[in-house]
Order: structure tokens, then sequence, then C-alpha cells
């Protein structure tokens, strides 16, 4: 777990010949991008802009600070491309776990500032492995996030002594009318969410992690994700699903405090003590029939959410931002069923993808929602509102939930000498 040398090149220096983006120092101009990475940092969680003397940032240079009071991925504004994994752990040595975390950790510090993992590609021992598998050599930052978290077999009885520093709110979910959950699509006993702007930096991120955990943990299954179906940065142009809806209006602000602290993050005095600071995630891979929308009335695909296709407008209103009049919407609309006032003001913080994996065998799409949502506690939040939907959204016609997990998300790692759930593992 040592930490990076001052004086090291940023990810890709020792390249030759293929061209590439300018490097974070030659953007900076100046001797140590570790310095931009302390001044966003210092700034409270802002990217950082490695701007060149002109101020204007290039593409894809952007540093999100990977030290904090929470995981950035969270709050962070929503990034392009999603690869997500759930790992099994494969050992069942307790100190063999902690070494991995530390290794992710100090793995994870250096991606998401843009540099290579140890001595990097190259140059390397002709007789060994190179430190880092090279695939993002060159490439910058990419606002890359990386965010770790326990699964609740991780908490089982006889594995790793953490039974009693499970989460209360660390539930299994319950099963749900429709659901056709494959098992190779669902649990884990730990995952890492990488978000980036650019597909490369996010799954060499992930293939890194995986190399490191050989021995320790294993990849039980992984998911890939494009079109962020979700902004959590308010005054942008809000995206759309793949049935062609904007999705993300009334979600949780990123930078709105109060409503992440009242709904996000887990409260000092919720317990367990290790968990303050962070969030728990539902992840829900959920298959959208495609072609069975895409031959519906437009009329029809405007009843399933109760808002207009175009502006994104609910019914009886003009204009996307509009507070709805739930009265006004179907009576089945998804989004009558999951607005906070039909659910006691439950909330929770979507941070989801599209996804598409090819064809099924029939010629049907194999595409929909990779649903990722951080909430403050899950029986108050996604379990409440999937137990509506499930029972009554006009939307379950044309989906079914396939894959599904949860997990404890630690807070922040603070600085270089912290790691990724330290306190849980405390003795
Ligand atoms: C249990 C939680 C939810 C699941 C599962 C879910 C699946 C799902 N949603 C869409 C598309 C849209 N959802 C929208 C709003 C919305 N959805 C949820 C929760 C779940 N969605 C909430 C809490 C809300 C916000 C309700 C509100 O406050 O008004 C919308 C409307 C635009 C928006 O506000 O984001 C769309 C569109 C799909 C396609 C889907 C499964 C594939
Ligand atoms: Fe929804």
């Amino acid at each position: 777990m040592s930490e990076t040398p001052p004086d090291e090149p940023p990810r890709g220096s020792a390249r030759e010949g293929a061209p590439r983006a300018p490097s974070r120092r030659a953007l900076l101009g100046c001797g140590d991008a570790r310095l931009a990475v302390a001044a966003a940092a210092a700034g409270g969680g802002a990217a950082a802009a490695l701007g060149g003397s002109s101020g204007a940032p290039a593409p894809g240079a952007e540093a999100v600070p990977f030290h904090g009071t929470h995981q950035a991925g969270i709050a962070t504004p929503v990034q392009d491309r999603l690869h997500f994994a759930a790992f099994d752990v494969t050992t069942g040595d307790r100190a063999q776990l902690v070494r991995l975390l530390g290794d992710w950790t100090r793995a994870a510090e250096r991606m998401t500032a843009g540099r290579e993992i140890g001595g990097g590609a190259v140059p390397a021992l002709a007789e060994a492995p190179p430190d880092d598998t090279g695939e993002a050599a060159g490439l910058p930052p990419s606002r890359l996030t990386l965010t770790v978290g326990f699964g609740p077999s991780l908490f089982a009885e006889g594995r790793f002594g953490l039974a009693a520093r499970r989460p209360a709110a660390l539930v299994d979910l319950p099963a749900f009318p429709g659901d056709a959950l494959e098992a190779a699509r669902s649990g884990g006993d730990l995952c890492v969410q990488a978000c980036a702007d650019d597909p490369q930096v996010a799954v060499h991120a992930i293939r890194n992690l995986a190399r490191i955990a050989f021995g320790t943990a294993a990849i039980r299954w992984s998911q890939l994700g494009f079109g962020k179906t979700s902004s959590t940065t308010p005054g942008t142009q809000t995206p759309r699903n793949l049935f062609g809806f904007k999705d993300g209006t009334d979600n949780i602000a990123g930078t709105d405090t109060a409503l992440l602290d009242r709904h996000v993050w887990v409260g000092a005095d919720d317990g367990p003590a290790w968990m303050a600071g962070g969030s728990y995630l539902v992840a829900r891979r959920i298959s959208m029939h495609i072609e069975v929308w895409d031959r519906s009335p437009l009329k029809d695909q405007q009843d399933v959410f109760g808002r207009t296709k175009g502006e994104g407008a609910p019914y009886g209103k003009t204009r996307e931002h509009d507070r709805p009049d739930l009265a006004a919407l179907p009576p089945d609309a998804h989004v009558r069923l999951a607005h906070p006032a039909a659910n006691g003001g439950a909330r929770m913080l979507r941070r989801g993808y599209s996804y598409t994996d090819g064809t099924d065998g029939l010629g049907r799409l194999d595409a929909g929602l990779f649903f990722l949502a951080y909430q403050r506690d899950i029986r108050r939040a996604f379990i409440p509102v999937q137990r509506r939907l499930a029972r009554g959204d006009a939307l379950n016609e044309y989906i079914q939930h396939v894959g599904s997990a949860v997990f404890a998300v630690p807070p922040g790692v603070r600085d270089t000498d912290d790691w990724w759930g330290r306190e849980l593992m405390a003795a």
C-alpha cells in the first residue's frame, strides 16, 4: 500500500509511437499532476479540470477526486459509461481479504487519477507479467470513479467473522411478483462500480482489479452499460432510456446536500458506525421488451409513464420539470406509483444505464436497463416502491427483472493511509 512517487509519470507516458491524448503533466504544464487532484479535493469534491493555459479542459482530462467523506460515483455527475462487476470471495482467509481491499484501494487511487498500476505496463521485467495490463495507456482519467460495496453473503456466519457487523438495513430483497431472477446474474460478496466517460477506461479498471484479486476473489457476473438513464446534474439535458423517454427528471441531484443527507447517506445515528457516510445500493438487471414496445401506439407508451414522450411533461402539465398532479395520471402509470407522494416520501438516487447484449436467439434484442439506486435504507426506499410497482405498474407488460443484488457501500476513503472497508474489518 505505498504512495505514488511524486516524480512518477502519468499513465502512458512511456508509450512510443502511437498518438495519445495530452498527458496530465503536459496539460498542467508543471511538475506534479497530483497537485490538481489535491486542489480539486480541497474544492469540495468537484471534478478536477486539467486544463491548459487557455483554462479549457481537454476532452476526458477531468479527474474525479478519489478521497473524501463519501465514495465517488454516487453523487458524482453521471459519466457516460459503466462497467459493473460483482465478485465472489474465493478464500476463507480474512487476512487475504483485508490485503485485497488495501491493494484495490491503492490501485483505484492511481487509476482514477489517470495513472497506471504499480510499475505500469512497460517497461517491465521480460520474465514477469507487467503490473498494469496496458490498454488504458495514454488515455486521460475520463472522470473514472470506482465505488465498492459489500454483499450480504460476505457477512455470513463462519466466513470472515463479520456476522455481528452486518447492517440491519442490508436486507436480502423479498421476491417480487413477476421476478425472473437468474442466479448467474445475481448476488455477490463484493461489487465494484466503474463509471467513466471512456468505456476503455472503465473496462481497464475492472479488469485490473479482477487481476489483482486473482486467488482471493473472482468475478461472479458483470454488466456493461451505456447511455446513462438518470441525471444527477440539474440544468443539464435529461437523458433518454431505450423506450425513448426522458429518465431521471425527478431524480435526487448530486448537489442537493439536504436531500442526499436525508435519503442517500447513512447517518451517524443509523448504525452501524462503520457505515456512517456510506449508502446502500440496489442493482437490478431489467430486461426491456423493445419489439413489443416499438409496436405500441404513442398514447399507450405515454400512458405507461404518465408523461409525454417529447417534452417529458407530466400529464396535465406542459413542461418537463412541472410538478406532477398525480390524480391526472392513469392509476397504473409508472410515475404515479413510483412518486414519493405515493410511497410515504420514499426516495432514492437513481444512477442506472442502458445495456444491450446482442440478440436472444429468436431475433429479439437482449436489451434493458441496468437499474442502480443508492439509498439510506433499502427497507424504506427500494422495497416499498418496488412492491407497489410489481403489483400494479403498467410498465410491467414491457419489462422483466432478471438480475438482482444489494450491497452496503461504505463511506469514502479518507486519505492515502485509509482503505475501503477499514472500519468494517477493524478487529
Ligand atoms: C423500484 C424503483 C424503480 C424501478 C425498478 C424503475 C424501473 C424503471 N423506470 C423506468 C423509466 C422511468 N422511471 C421514471 C421515474 C421514476 N422511476 C422510479 C423508480 C423505479 N423505476 C422513481 C422513484 C421515479 C421518479 C418518480 C417521481 O418522482 O416522479 C420515469 C419518469 C422520469 C423521471 O422522473 O425519472 C421514467 C421514464 C424504466 C424504463 C424502468 C425499467 C426498465
Ligand atoms: Fe422508473
